[in-house]
């Protein structure tokens, strides 16, 4: 019986494999669906801990937001469905896993600039077609990106994007490394979020650490507002012209995704291996 778009998967559609990660509110597994042996991504919420986590509205927000988000470099939701007890994410199945766990394997735990200007590349490209749908992602850092098989960037977990824009106040939990000024002082901010984070990323893969890496979450509160970074010996000139553009205090001084792609730095070393 041909499975139509209104068909309503379950969790027997599926053999479960190997875990993939596990979350704070549930765990990734690797799954099978059972006629076509197609391989995804079996993510699973339970309910009870969405509910004490005040956040399953996000999740919704986030399944509407990625049914129709549809791009190369961003991770599909293929589907969902929901038991009594947990609500399932099917994915996309990239192979080769958490983007992190391979900027850790690098010798000096970072990426040459090759690496690093390919993934850059990528995610700009991502969070461009996100901006052109209206949609926020918030989120960038190296623990939301998976490589796929052939290597290539999936932009994941829109467990924090938005519709531009707004203020949402949702107490954001995890490092505040990756936070733009206007998000730490709380004000309205727009599309522009992203770009911040883009540079905050860019000089974590050629560095191994992002830049404002304090202690303390005031002394990481202080140096993103003044905004002030601290360049290694081997960040060369290109690299620091791109990321200086996109950390910018004024959200409306950070360049253009458009930029960032077509920017010298980029164009030189994203396609050398
Ligand atoms: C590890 N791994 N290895 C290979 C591989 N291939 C595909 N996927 C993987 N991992 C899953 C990546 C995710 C994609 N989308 C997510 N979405 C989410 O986690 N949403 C979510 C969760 C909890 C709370 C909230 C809420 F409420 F705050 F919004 C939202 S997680 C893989």
């Amino acid at each position: 019986e041909a499975r139509g778009p209104s068909y309503r998967w379950n969790l027997d559609d599926f053999e479960i494999g190997a875990p993939l990660g596990r979350g704070k509110f549930g765990r990734v597994y690797l799954a099978r669906e059972k006629t076509t042996h197609y391989m995804v991504a079996l993510k699973t919420l339970y309910k009870v801990e969405l509910m004490k986590g005040r956040v399953e509205k996000q999740v919704m927000r986030e399944i509407e937001i990625q049914t129709h988000l549809r791009h190369p470099h961003i991770l599909q939701l293929l589907t969902y469905f929901h038991d009594h007890k947990r609500i399932y994410l099917v994915l996309e199945f990239a192979a080769r896993g958490e983007l992190y766990k391979e900027l850790k394997r690098q010798p000096n735990e970072r990426f040459n600039e090759h690496l690093s200007a390919k993934y850059t590349y990528q995610v700009a490209d991502a969070l461009e077609y996100c901006h052109r749908n209206n949609v926020i992602h918030r989120d960038i850092k190296p623990e939301n990106l998976l490589l796929t098989y052939e290597g290539n960037v999936k932009l994941a977990d829109f467990g924090w994007s938005v519709h531009a824009p707004s203020s949402k106040r949702n107490t954001l939990c995890g490092t505040l490394d990756y936070l733009p000024p206007e998000m730490v002082s709380g004000e309205t901010y727009d599309i522009f979020v992203d770009h911040w984070c883009l540079g905050i990323l860019c000089y974590e893969f050629l560095v191994g650490k992002p830049p404002f890496l304090s202690d303390s979450q005031q002394e990481t509160y202080v140096k993103i507002k003044a905004a002030n970074i601290q360049w290694p010996e081997q960040i060369t000139p290109g690299a620091k012209d791109l990321i200086s553009r996109l950390i910018k205090r004024k959200s409306w001084e950070r360049i253009s995704m458009a930029a960032v792609k077509k920017h010298f730095w980029i164009v030189k070393y994203k396609d050398l291996h």
